[in-house]
């Protein structure tokens, strides 16, 4: 029935001060209210209205999308919407698009790598949108493997250009999103070449299309690579591919902050750390650890509220089911993702300000903490999109049968997110890097070199390499220290393994390549360690609200002791707990599912999301969803007719068995 919050029971049990957690999610008061306008505003906009999309061809659903966007803009300007305000609005119209990487890759790529000359230039043009861009980096050829692009810039001194060439098919840009359609201009990424050598990868301004009739400019080839997974989902992106036949620009649109190339074709290497090319990666990384919380807490959202309402077995007499929320099984899948949700939330906020830290740092020509801003972008870029691709998908088998239909909300939201594992480095590519930082600071240790930040423990290495666990009940497992000592001997242990193995290798990169898979193991090792002490280094915070630092507490020793289960044999192995120890955990994490069951639901409507960024009939607010489920049913196409199309044709005729009549 309409109008009737059917899960006020749920909300009635919590015992914390839900407006208070909002504001804890949303980070401050401020960003709660500039989320929460912007929601709203989106929501009551009719075109922004997403409910039919599955049902949409591909280019019915990109010309919407284009509408979507033009209207965001024109609503932008209408209002004078400042750029965090902007930024919202983009997120809950929830659709991706070509403005996603315009803002998100083309405007940082030329912030962090153009000289303050070419931002003045480019960033005037791009902040008005009078030109859109994409980030034209990977090939068919070469995604991973930056070094192997193959596109050339080669400098002519003759005419102060560079030419820009796809010499091969497996050079043609391929897969940067906005490219295909939209995109007028791109950063694209290609072999300097000058006096006839070649320094590698360097970024490039190339304009692609007419800002006349938006028509590709001449010697460029430029499309859509085609249909991706999923209905609707990622399709309203143009993902393109892009060759140029001896495309000349001029030798200014050379990005030119880092390195230069002089009037006369001299290279001018850089003084700072060439690495500094790939900054912008490292600044989307940040922005996708923020995000995969975003998407968690969604699909976490729409599977509580649904394991609510739903009701299985139990009955007794006639007596009422119980609700599915109720089983063990469903709470030791669903809350250690509720719980990751959280944990995501609040490494991303610090992330966030590790990326903060290292810019000001470099501006100053500090670049000490460059390796560890990329191993920790990277390495919670990669283990943040796994657990959130899995967990989306975790959700939808723990919605039953309902939760396979378009209007769960969530076959969309997997589609739309599986690929954040692939983008912006592909995840295991991503942990090696991290391997390859630990190795080195494992390397270092006894050399006098204390190691600081996020390796800080491994300083603790004669400590932390021999000791015992003091676990002796459960309730130990609730000290702060205890769990982050055997995280900590946990990842220390691994990675020392790593590197003992390594120097049984007479070659050391043989050896790497050797030992990939326990390489892999020992960064997410430590990875989880970061994610845990951050979640607990926030408890030490001063956090209000009734209630809410306990709800906190809980979601993080989940957080930490779900772990230990799922790795129970990393733990085991390097002998950082007993087997005694692990099974107290376990009874302590059940006892935390206890606690949490009767603030789930609160839990989850602390993320504040309206019924129109859910989309899902099973994540709806009231609860009332199986009317809706047949309101939705009941507008698939199929149901126009009482008999299908088709019936004269290909049924009647089985039917009567005319097919057979004809074949005898
Ligand atoms: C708005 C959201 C929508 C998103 C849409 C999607 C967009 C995209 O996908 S854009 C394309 C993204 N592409 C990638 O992410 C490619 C992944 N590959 C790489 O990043 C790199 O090639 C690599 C890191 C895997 C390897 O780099 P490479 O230089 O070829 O090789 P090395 O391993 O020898 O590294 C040399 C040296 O540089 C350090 N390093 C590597 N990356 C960075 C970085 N981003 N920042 C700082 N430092 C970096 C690396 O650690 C090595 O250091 P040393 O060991 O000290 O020499
Ligand atoms: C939806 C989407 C949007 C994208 N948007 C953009 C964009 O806007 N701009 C852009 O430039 N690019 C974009 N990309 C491209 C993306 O960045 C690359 O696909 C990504 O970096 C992975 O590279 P790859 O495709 O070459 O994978 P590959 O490297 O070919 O990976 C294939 C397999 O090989 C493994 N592998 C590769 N190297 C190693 C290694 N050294 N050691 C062990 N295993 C290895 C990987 O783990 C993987 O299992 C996008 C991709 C997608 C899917």
């Amino acid at each position: 029935m309409e109008g009737i919050d059917h899960l006020a029971d749920e909300r009635n049990k919590a015992e914390f001060d839900v407006e208070d957690m909002k504001i804890v999610w949303a980070g401050s008061r401020h960003a709660f209210e500039v989320s929460d306008r912007i929601a709203r505003l989106v929501a009551s906009d009719p075109v922004f209205e997403k409910s039919n999309r599955a049902r949409l061809s591909r280019k019915e659903l990109f010309k919407s999308t284009l509408r979507k966007c033009a209207h965001a803009f024109k609503r932008i300007i209408e209002l004078r919407l400042n750029e965090e305000e902007a930024g919202r609005l983009r997120h809950f119209i929830d659709q991706p698009a070509y403005v996603d990487l315009h803002w998100g890759m083309f405007v940082p790529a030329i912030k962090g790598q153009g000289t303050e000359e070419q931002q003045k230039k480019w960033l005037s043009l791009a902040n008005k949108m009078q030109i859109i861009g994409c980030y034209a980096q990977t090939e068919l050829g070469h995604g991973s493997n930056v070094q192997g692009l193959e596109t050339t810039a080669t400098f002519d001194p003759k005419t102060d250009e560079f030419v820009i060439h796809t010499p091969t098919q497996t050079a043609s840009k391929w897969w940067p999103g906005g490219l295909g359609k939209v995109s007028t201009h791109a950063v694209v990424y290609a072999r300097l070449i000058t006096n006839g050598k070649d320094y590698g990868i360097h970024g490039f301004i190339v304009q692609l299309r007419s800002l006349e009739d938006h028509s590709p400019l001449p010697n460029i080839t430029v499309g859509d690579i085609g249909t991706k997974m999923g209905n609707g989902a990622y399709n309203s992106m143009d993902n393109g591919f892009l060759m140029f036949d001896h495309v000349r620009i001029p030798r200014d649109q050379m990005l030119m902050r880092l390195s230069k190339v002089t009037r006369e074709g001299e290279y001018v290497p850089s003084d700072v750390p060439k690495q500094l090319v790939y900054g912008t990666m490292v600044y989307v990384r940040q922005t996708i650890v923020a995000d995969a919380s975003n998407a968690l807490s969604r699909a976490v959202c729409i599977a509580t509220r649904y394991s609510a309402v739903r009701r299985q077995f139990g009955a007794h007499n006639g007596g009422i089911e119980t609700q599915v929320i109720d089983y063990k099984t469903q709470q030791n899948r669903l809350f250690p993702l509720l719980a990751s949700a959280y944990a995501f939330r609040f490494v991303g906020e610090w992330l966030k300000w590790l990326y903060t830290d290292v810019t000001e740092r470099l501006a100053a020509s500090d670049f000490a903490t460059l390796p560890e801003a990329h191993a920790c972008t990277a390495g919670l870029k990669s283990l943040t999109t796994t657990a959130t691709a899995d967990g989306i998908e975790e959700c939808r088998k723990l919605c039953g049968g309902h939760g396979y239909l378009w209007c769960s909300g969530l076959p969309e939201l997997f589609a739309v997110y599986v690929p954040a594992c692939t983008y912006e480095g592909d995840n295991v590519v991503l942990q090696l890097q991290v391997a390859r930082f630990l190795m080195k600071t494992v390397a270092q240790l006894g050399s006098g070199k204390v190691p600081v930040g996020t390796t800080a423990y491994m300083g603790r290495a004669a400590h932390l390499l021999q000791c015992r666990s003091g676990v002796q009940k459960a309730e130990d497992w609730l000290n702060p220290d205890a769990v982050l000592e055997a995280f900590e001997a946990r990842a220390l242990r691994m990675a020392v393994t790593c590197a003992k193995n390594l120097s049984k290798f007479e070659n050391q990169e043989q050896g790497f390549q050797e030992l990939l898979a326990d390489l892999v193991e020992a960064a997410i090792a430590h990875c989880q360690l970061i994610v845990v002490s951050k979640f607990i280094a926030k408890l030490e915070q001063d956090i209000g609200g009734k209630g809410v630092k306990k709800q906190l507490n809980n979601l993080c020793y989940i957080y930490a002791l779900y772990l230990l289960h799922k790795h129970l044999g990393d733990f085991l192995s390097t002998n950082c707990i007993t087997p005694k120890q692990a099974s107290l955990a376990n009874d302590q994490l059940r006892s935390l599912y206890t606690q949490v069951r009767p603030n789930a639901v609160a839990l989850v409507d602390a993320f504040n999301y309206t019924d129109h960024y859910l989309n899902s009939v099973l994540g709806r607010y009231d609860g009332n969803v199986y009317p809706k489920l047949f309101e939705e049913a009941w507008k698939d196409p199929l149901n126009d007719s009482v008999v299908p199309d088709g019936y004269h044709e290909y049924l009647r005729p089985v039917l009567k068995q005319q097919l057979r009549t004809a074949r005898l």
